[in-house]
């Protein structure tokens, strides 16, 4: 998802990297260019529940010259207009936030707009048909990252996948050792948290693991 929206010539699965939920941004900045430079990552997207307005924009400030001088998009979560305002690439707005198309009306037909679908195929559809950049599908698995009341399942990624062209993204509890069912059912993204920030041997490894594990389950069984 660099520079602009999801391009056929793009690899077919790619890492969609989500921020920790609460995050000081100078103590985060060495943390996230640790991640980013470690492989390949379409977009980051940050995620910061309970601060206020002022603080998502100085950590705005911060991290999204960061993400942006890589050529990877800066996504913002729930918050379009200071998604605008801070001149993020996107916003990602979930079925209680800002509506589809009010997301779109403030950030404009170039910037990327996400929704997410949960385990809905009619969501998916809607979001699709309005004009969101891409669905987004989940929790496939648990997660301790925040309280997931829908579960998604591998079979969502191969309908969705087979017959539309909005790319998908799968997320909740995604890690190396379990995300091969995803990418091979299409999974256009992951998008991760824990197994990035949390990984043992830091975020760079946690790309890396993550980069690897997908390699591996798009070159198939034999590869
Ligand atoms: C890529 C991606 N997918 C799903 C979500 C969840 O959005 P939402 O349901 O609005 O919940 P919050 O993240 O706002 O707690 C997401 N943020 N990103
Ligand atoms: C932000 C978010 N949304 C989800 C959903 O199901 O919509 S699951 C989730 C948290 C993902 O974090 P982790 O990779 O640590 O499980
Ligand atoms: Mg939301």
């Amino acid at each position: 998802m660099a520079k602009g929206k999801p391009t056929q010539a793009e690899p077919a699965c790619r890492l969609y990297l989500v921020t920790p939920p609460a995050l000081e941004p100078a103590a985060f900045a060495p943390i996230l260019a640790e991640a980013l430079d470690a492989g390949d990552v379409a977009c980051v997207q940050l995620r910061l529940k309970d601060c206020s307005e002022d603080d998502i924009r100085r950590a705005c400030d911060v991290l999204r010259p960061i993400v942006q001088e890589r050529d990877v998009a800066f996504i913002l979560n729930d918050h379009p207009r200071l998604a605008r305002e801070a001149g993020c690439d996107g916003v990602h707005v979930g079925q209680t936030d800002t509506p589809y198309r009010d997301a779109r009306k403030i950030m404009g037909n170039d910037a990327i707009v996400g929704v997410t679908c949960h385990d809905s195929r009619h969501l998916a559809m809607i979001a699709g048909e309005e004009g969101a950049d891409y669905v987004a599908f989940g929790a496939f698995f648990p997660t301790a990252t925040k309280t997931a009341e829908y579960k998604a399942e591998p079979d969502l990624l191969s309908w969705w996948s087979e017959l539309m062209e909005v790319p998908c993204v799968a997320i909740g509890g995604i890690t190396a050792e379990n995300c091969a069912p995803l990418v091979t059912a299409g999974a256009d993204f992951l998008a991760v948290v824990n197994a990035v920030w949390g990984h043992p041997q830091g975020p760079g490894a946690g790309v890396r693991a993550l980069n690897a594990a997908i390699e591996a389950a798009l070159a198939g069984p034999a590869g």
